[in-house]
């Protein structure tokens, strides 16, 4: 059997350039991560494609989905569920692929407790006028819901501290860039070190 897939979760207040950033490193040609579409309730966007962007469904479907426990992880945000299909990201992990969502916080404090040796990374603005500002131009949210995010950004940037690392989105390739580092690093340790705790511990392969 493969070795299982490392699970890799950008996190961090919406608008602060998630979707960019991951945009950005799926768009390399040295990509080798498997990217989970989340599922959900929103409206589709002009130029959003089912399947790709987003599952879009109903309230009613996704709600079926979550009874059925075929959420690894979902949240309530601004009126609309999201949450990452299961099945999925365990197929892809089992055949040894490294997966990478990109989800909320509160989601992606689920999966912590539910994948505790996944990588947690947090994407934060370089400050919360500039968040502000971001999510402006960006052009998709009324004046109301701009102000809904920015007070829940507010609680979301004080989660990092539950993250194993930070990074700042000042600008898109570097903010790619050091998220591409950190996993390369992240892997060579685990690579590097986890056979010799196995050998100490008496474990062999396929115990772990
Ligand atoms: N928990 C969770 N959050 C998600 C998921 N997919 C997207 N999100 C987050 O939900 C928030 C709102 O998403 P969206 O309406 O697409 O806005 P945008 O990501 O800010 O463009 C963002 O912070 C997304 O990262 C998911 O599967 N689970
Ligand atoms: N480093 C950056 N500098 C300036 N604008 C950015 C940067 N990263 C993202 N943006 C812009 O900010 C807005 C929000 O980005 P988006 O990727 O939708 O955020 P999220 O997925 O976190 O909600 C978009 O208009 C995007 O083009």
């Amino acid at each position: 059997m493969p070795k299982r897939g490392m699970l890799i979760v950008l996190s961090g207040p919406s608008g602060v350039g998630k979707g960019t950033v991951r945009k950005e490193i799926f768009s390399r040609e040295d990509n080798t991560f498997h990217y989970s579409v989340s599922m959900t309730t929103r409206k589709k966007r002009p130029g959003e494609v089912d399947g790709k962007d987003y599952f879009f469904v109903s309230k009613e479907e996704f709600e079926k989905e979550i009874e059925n426990g075929g959420m690894l992880e979902y949240a309530k945000y601004v009126d609309n569920y999201y949450g990452t299909p299961l099945k999925y990201v365990n197929e892809m992990l089992d055949q040894g692929k490294d997966v990478f969502l990109e989800i909320e916080v509160k989601g992606a404090m689920q999966v912590r407790e539910k994948v505790p040796d996944g990588l947690f990374i947090f994407l934060t603005p370089p400050d919360l006028m500039e968040l502000r500002q971001r999510i402006i131009n960006r052009g998709t949210d009324d004046l109301a819901t701009i102000d809904k995010r920015m007070e829940k950004a507010v609680g979301e940037i004080e989660m990092m501290q539950n993250y194993d690392y930070a990074v700042v989105n000042d600008e898109v390739p570097k903010a790619a860039e050091k998220i591409q580092t950190i996993i390369r690093a992240e892997r060579w340790r685990v690579k590097r070190f986890l056979p010799d705790y196995k050998k100490q511990l008496g474990l062999d392969d396929d115990q772990q």
